[in-house]
C-alpha cells in the first residue's frame, strides 16, 4: 500500500543516502522471477557532473529492466523504445511540443481548470448547502488530468469530470496493477489490457470536438500526419505511442499538481505570494483590454471620420462595388489572380462601365478603360508619378526610371532616351540572333528528350530574354540558357516574392515591418546579393572601360563602340560630367533587368499561343518569313525585321489580347475631372490595358483574334489611346522599340524552326495570371514539331 511505497522511498532515497553516501549499490530482488542490480545516483552538489554525464550520454538512454512490466501496455512507445527506434519517434514527437502547438492547447487547460472548480465547489458544499472544510483532491485532480491529456493525445473529448467512463477506469485501473505488480510477482493479466482497448473503443466522440480539434492538432494526428508523409509506422506503433502519452501524461501531472496544493496549504505566505501574482496579472489584463477598448473606440472614430470625409464621399460618387468596412471590396475579389483580373478588368467594367471605383482597404482605385480617359491620363504632364502599389518594387530597383518622379525622371530620362535609337539598336541584332539561335538548339534538346512533342516553352523564353537583357543592359554574357548561376535563381525568385508580397497582407506593410517576416528577410537578403553582383559589375565595366581609353586600341574600341550596353553610356555620360551616382546607375541596370526580361517573355509566349491556336495565321507568317529568308538559315538583320509586316500585326495583335503589362496606374497629385467625375488628390488611377483593349466599340469581335486589325488601312480612324501595351505620353516604355525588335528575331527564329500547335482540346483556353506582368497560369504546353 502507499505508506509501505513511501517507506521504501524514504528508505532508498533518504536513509541509505545518509548512511552510504550520494553513490550507492544495491541489488534487489523485487519479486521471485524478477530480480534486478541497479546502482542509485542521487543528486546533489557533489554529483551533479556525474549525473549530467549520465542524463546528456547518447549512450545511456536505454531504459532498465524494471520498465518491462510497462512493455504489455505501452510497448515500444517513446517512453521504452530500444536505442535504434527511440530518436526517429523522439523526432517525430519534438515538434508536437513546440510553443505555438501548445498554445492551442490552453483552450483545453482553462476549460478543463474551470471544470474542475466546479467538481471541487460542488463538493466542498455539504448536504446541508454549507461548504465543508475538507476534501481529498486528489480524485478530482486524477479524473481532470486524463481528460486534458486524451485531448491532446488522441484528439477525443472524454468527459471524465463529469461522467464516468470506462476507458478511464481500465486507465486507472491499469496503472494501478502495474504499480503492485512491480512490487509483487505478479504478472499483468492480457484481459485487462483487452479491456483497455476495448475502453478505448466506447469514448464519446462529438462533432464538435473533431471540429476543434481540426484547428488543434492532437499528437495523434500529428503522427498519422507524418505517416501520410511517408514515415514508417505501423499501427500497434502508433497505438503505443497514443498510449505512452496517456499513461505518461495524467499520473505525472496529476501527482505534480497534488503535491503542489500540498505545498501550498503546508505554506500560506507563499501561497499569498501566488495569489498576489495571480491578482497583478488579472489588473494587468484588465489594463489591457481597457487600453484595448480605448484603442478599438479611438480607430473606430477614426474610421468613421474618414468615412465622412470628402475625399470618401468624392470617391463615392463614382460608381463601383458596395464596399465593406476596412476591408473595403478585398473580400468581395476571388482568391485565384487570374480571376481577379477577371473580375476587375471584365465583370467590373460590365457592371460599373469603364469608369468605376473600387477600394482595397483605405486605398482606392478608379479604373478606367476607355481610350478618350486613358488619353487624358496618359498624355499629362501633371500625373506622372506611379501609384502607391508601385512601392513594394523600390528597394529593388529604388528611384530607377520605373519609379521615378519629378526632376529626376525627367533628367534620367532624356539621358537614356539616346540608348534606345535605331543605329544603337541595330547593334543588338547579333545579341538577339545568337540568343534565339541558342533558344531554337535548347528546344530542339528539350524535343529530343522529351517523349511527346509538347513542351511547356515559358521557361526557354524567360532564360532567353533574361540573357538577352544581361548583355544589352551590363554588357555581360550570364547564359542563363545553359548554366544555372546564383544571379539568374534571384533574379528569378525576387520576382516571385515581390508579386507575393503583392497579394498578400505584406503589401500593406512598410518595408521596416515587412524585414521582420521571414519572407522579408529572405527579400532583403536575396536584394542584397542582386545588388552586389550589380555593383561588382558596375565597377569592373568603370574599370574596363578607362582601360580601353588608356590603350586607346582603335581596333578594340572600336569593337565595344559598335555595341554598348546601357550600362556604358551611362558610364560614358558620367565621365562627360552628367552627374549620376553609382546607386543611381545601379537603380537603372536593375530597372531595365526588371523590365526588359519577364514582360518580352510574357509577350511572345502569348504570340506563341496565338499562332498555336490559330495555325492559319501561323501559315501566312511563315509565307512572309520565305519570302524574306527564303531557305537560309540566315539571321534576321534590322532591314530584315522592318519587311517583317505581317509578323509584326500578329505581334501586335497578341499584345492586345494578352498585354504583358495588364494595367498600370498613376497617383493623382491634384484634384481633377474626368467623364463627369471629380478625382480627388490621394486616389490612385487605374489604366485597365487589358479591358481597353477589348473594348469593341474599338476592336469588333474583341476576344477574337485578328491580326489585320493591325494593318495600315484597317488602322485608320481608330482612336490612338485604344491601344497602349507599352503605355503611352511621356511616360511611356522606354524599351518598346528594343522590345518589338527583339520579338521579331525569336518568333521569326522560333517559326523558322518549327510548327507550334496548342492542344486546345487537352488543356482548354490558357489562363493569365496578371501579376508583375501577364503570365500564363499553367505554363505555356506547346507542341513543336521541327521543319526540316
Ligand atoms: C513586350 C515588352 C514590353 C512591354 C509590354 C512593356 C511595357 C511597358 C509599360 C506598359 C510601361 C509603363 C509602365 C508604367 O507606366 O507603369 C513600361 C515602362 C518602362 N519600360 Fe517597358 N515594356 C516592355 C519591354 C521593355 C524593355 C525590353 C525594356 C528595357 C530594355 C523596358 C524598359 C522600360 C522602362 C525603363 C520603363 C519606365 C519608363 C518610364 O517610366 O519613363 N521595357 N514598359
Amino acid at each position: 500500500n502507499t505508506m509501505i511505497f513511501l517507506e521504501i522511498m524514504q528508505t532508498i532515497q533518504g536513509k541509505w543516502v545518509r548512511q552510504l553516501g550520494r553513490i550507492l549499490s544495491q541489488l534487489t530482488w523485487i519479486s521471485t522471477l524478477h530480480t534486478d542490480f541497479f546502482t542509485c545516483f542521487h543528486g546533489g552538489k557533489i554529483l551533479w557532473y556525474q549525473l549530467f554525464k549520465i542524463l546528456a550520454c547518447q549512450t545511456f538512454i536505454e531504459k532498465r529492466t524494471s520498465y518491462n512490466i510497462l512493455r504489455p501496455w505501452l510497448g515500444g512507445g517513446l517512453l521504452l523504445a530500444s536505442m535504434d527506434r527511440w530518436g526517429k519517434n523522439r523526432r517525430l514527437s519534438t515538434p508536437a511540443f513546440r510553443f505555438e502547438i501548445l498554445d492551442n492547447f490552453f483552450y483545453v487547460f482553462n476549460k478543463n481548470a474551470d471544470d474542475l472548480c466546479q467538481q471541487l465547489a460542488k463538493a466542498a458544499i455539504s448536504n446541508k448547502g454549507q461548504f465543508t472544510k475538507e476534501i481529498d483532491v486528489f480524485p478530482f485532480l486524477k479524473k481532470c488530468t486524463p481528460y486534458i491529456i486524451s485531448e491532446a493525445a488522441m484528439g477525443i473529448k472524454i468527459s471524465a469530470q463529469l461522467e464516468d467512463s470506462k476507458y478511464l477506469r481500465d486507465v486507472h485501473r491499469i496503472s494501478e496493477i502495474v504499480v503492485k505488480r512491480f512490487f509483487s510477482s505478479n504478472f499483468l493479466p492480457d484481459r485487462l489490457k483487452q479491456g483497455v482497448a476495448q475502453g478505448r473503443l466506447e469514448v464519446d466522440v462529438n462533432d464538435e470536438d473533431l471540429g476543434a480539434f481540426k484547428k488543434r492538432r492532437a499528437f495523434l494526428d500529428l503522427i498519422l500526419m507524418a505517416v501520410k508523409d511517408g514515415v514508417e509506422l505501423s499501427d500497434v506503433d502508433i497505438h503505443h505511442e497514443v498510449d505512452t502519452f496517456m499513461f505518461e501524461g495524467h499520473h505525472t501531472t496529476a501527482a505534480a499538481f497534488v503535491w503542489f496544493l500540498y505545498c501550498m496549504a503546508r505554506n500560506p505566505e507563499h501561497q499569498e505570494l501566488v495569489r498576489q501574482e495571480l491578482d497583478e496579472l488579472e489588473m494587468i489584463t484588465a489594463l489591457l483590454v481597457a487600453i484595448l477598448l480605448v484603442l478599438l473606440t479611438v480607430l473606430f472614430l477614426a474610421y468613421r471620420r474618414w468615412e465622412c470625409s470628402s475625399f470618401v464621399k468624392t470617391i463615392d460618387l463614382i460608381p463601383g462595388p458596395k464596399k465593406r468596412p476596412i476591408v473595403g471590396n478585398a473580400t468581395s475579389l476571388p482568391s485565384e489572380s487570374d480571376e481577379i483580373m477577371q473580375t476587375i478588368q471584365g465583370k467590373w467594367v460590365k457592371q460599373f462601365g469603364r469608369i468605376y471605383r473600387s477600394w482595397l482597404g483605405f486605398r482606392t482605385f478608379v479604373h478606367i478603360s476607355t481610350p478618350n480617359f486613358v488619353e487624358k491620363i496618359l498624355t499629362s504632364q501633371t500625373y506622372i508619378e506611379k501609384g502607391k502599389s508601385y512601392s513594394i518594387l523600390t528597394p529593388w530597383l529604388g528611384e530607377g526610371l520605373l519609379l521615378a518622379t519629378g526632376i529626376k525622371w525627367k533628367k534620367n530620362r532624356r539621358l537614356l532616351t539616346p540608348a534606345f535609337h535605331f543605329q544603337i539598336l541595330d547593334n543588338f541584332f547579333d545579341v538577339f540572333n545568337k540568343n534565339a539561335d541558342i533558344l531554337c538548339d535548347q528546344l530542339a534538346k528539350a524535343l529530343k528528350s522529351e517523349c511527346c512533342k509538347e513542351i511547356d516553352v515559358f521557361p526557354f523564353l524567360k532564360k532567353c530574354t533574361l540573357d538577352i537583357i544581361c548583355e544589352a543592359a551590363m554588357g555581360i554574357k550570364i547564359n542563363a540558357q545553359l548554366e544555372d548561376t546564383e544571379y539568374i535563381r534571384n533574379v528569378h525568385r525576387i520576382s516571385e516574392i515581390v508579386v507575393e508580397r503583392f497579394f498578400s497582407f505584406g503589401h500593406f506593410l512598410p518595408d521596416w515591418a515587412y524585414r521582420c517576416t521571414p519572407k522579408g528577410r529572405e527579400h532583403f537578403k536575396i536584394l542584397k546579393q542582386i545588388h552586389d553582383f550589380t555593383s561588382q559589375v558596375i565597377r569592373e565595366r568603370k574599370e574596363e572601360i578607362a582601360l580601353e581609353e588608356m590603350q586607346n586600341n582603335d581596333e578594340d574600341f572600336g569593337k565595344i563602340k559598335k555595341r554598348r550596353a546601357f550600362l556604358d553610356l551611362m558610364l560614358l555620360a558620367v565621365k562627360d560630367g552628367v552627374e549620376l551616382s553609382e546607386m543611381e546607375i545601379r537603380n537603372e541596370v536593375d530597372t531595365f533587368m526588371f523590365e526588359g526580361h519577364d514582360t518580352t517573355a510574357s509577350a511572345l509566349v502569348w504570340f506563341l499561343y496565338c499562332m498555336g491556336t490559330n495555325p492559319e495565321h501561323q501559315e501566312l507568317v511563315r509565307e512572309e518569313l520565305n519570302e524574306v529568308f527564303g531557305n537560309s538559315a540566315s539571321p534576321c538583320t534590322i532591314e530584315d525585321a522592318n519587311k517583317l509586316k505581317y509578323l509584326e500585326c500578329c505581334i501586335k495583335e497578341s499584345l492586345r489580347l494578352y498585354p504583358a503589362v495588364p494595367n498600370i496606374t498613376r497617383y493623382i497629385s491634384e484634384d481633377f475631372e474626368l467623364g463627369g467625375y471629380k478625382i480627388p488628390t490621394g486616389a490612385s488611377l487605374s489604366v485597365q490595358i487589358y479591358a481597353l483593349h477589348r473594348n469593341e466599340e474599338y476592336f469588333p469581335d474583341p476576344d477574337v483574334f485578328k491580326p489585320e486589325r493591325f494593318q495600315v488601312d484597317e488602322s485608320i480612324g481608330r482612336h490612338a489611346f485604344a491601344y497602349v501595351p507599352f503605355s503611352a505620353g511621356p511616360r511611356n516604355c522606354i524599351g518598346q522599340r528594343f522590345a518589338m525588335f527583339e520579338e521579331k528575331v525569336l518568333a521569326s527564329a522560333i517559326l523558322r524552326r518549327f510548327r507550334v500547335s496548342y492542344d486546345f482540346a487537352k488543356h482548354g483556353p490558357s489562363k493569365g495570371n496578371a501579376e508583375l506582368v501577364l503570365r500564363p497560369k499553367h505554363g505555356m504546353p506547346l507542341n513543336l514539331v521541327s521543319i526540316s
